[in-house]
């Protein structure tokens, strides 16, 4: 699968607000009011990812979430990320 050139991602961020280009993936920090929720949102992510077979990098602190995404197989960012961040952003 095809990865996106940086300038490409960065055109494909403006429309997925608080998202992030690093390091070959893009980054995006949630915030809950508690951790309850918090794990509840995961397990969204969770199943959308698993209906993809497309797996977000997941890290959680309390009531903090931080969901990054990268295509091992490609080695950057393709369209799988860009999509499963707009599903996510669905939620
Ligand atoms: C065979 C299977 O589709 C692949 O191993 C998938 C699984 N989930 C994945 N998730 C992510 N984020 N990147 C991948 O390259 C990837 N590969």
């Amino acid at each position: 699968m095809k990865t996106y050139s940086e300038e490409s991602i960065q055109t494909h961020l403006e429309e997925l607000k608080g998202w992030t280009f690093n390091n070959s993936g893009i980054e995006k920090k949630f915030k809950f009011a508690d951790f309850t929720q918090a794990l509840g949102f995961i397990v969204q992510v969770g199943v959308m990812a698993e209906k993809r077979s497309h797996h977000p990098e997941l890290f959680n602190v309390y009531n903090k979430v931080t969901i990054r995404l990268t295509t091992h197989d490609a080695g950057g960012v393709t369209d799988k990320d860009i999509d499963l961040a707009q599903a996510i952003e669905k939620i």
